[in-house]
């Protein structure tokens, strides 16, 4: 799928770091370091703006690599990006470490997925079918 885009980054494109990854890289676009102290966050942008295709969105995700070294995840994990926004691709990172970060420009600070998504009518009902589950849930199967 092709997804057109505009790239005020000044930084490549995101890519798939290898041959069957759902993510694409995010970089940082920043004209000066962001210092995140612990517990902040900050929306950090990517220079990016997206038509991503009807039918689909792209998730913002978190990089695991960030999040076990430096602590640094991401405040509405996943982000969505609709397909009808126009504006400028955003991520909020958080600092869940006890050490002050650095994002600098062109870091890469996120992963975009695009997926499918359907969307829905509602058909409001009195009943809803019986299952095994039924109304358990939150371990109701045991925990461990
Ligand atoms: O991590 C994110 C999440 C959202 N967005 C952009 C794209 C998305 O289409 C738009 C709105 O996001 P969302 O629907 O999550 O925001 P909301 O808080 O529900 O606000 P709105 O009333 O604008 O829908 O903001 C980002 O750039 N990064």
């Amino acid at each position: 799928m092709q997804i057109p885009v505009i790239n005020a980054s000044g930084h490549p494109l995101p890519e798939y770091q290898t041959a069957h990854a759902a993510g694409l890289d995010l970089r940082a676009h920043l004209e000066e370091p962001v210092t995140l102290a612990p517990l902040e966050r900050a929306l950090i942008p990517t220079g990016l703006s997206l038509e991503i295709p009807v039918g689909y969105e792209a998730q913002v995700r978190p990089r695991s690599g960030l999040a076990v070294k430096h602590g640094i995840g991401i405040v509405n994990s996943p982000g969505t990006i609709d397909a009808d926004y126009r504006g400028e691709v955003r991520v909020l990172l958080v600092n869940l470490s006890n050490e002050p970060f650095v994002v600098r420009d062109g870091e890469r600070i996120a992963q975009l997925v695009v997926a499918r998504h359907e969307t829905i009518t509602w058909e409001p009902v009195e009943t809803l079918s019986e299952t095994q589950r039924g109304t358990g849930g939150y371990g109701s199967t045991g925990v461990g």
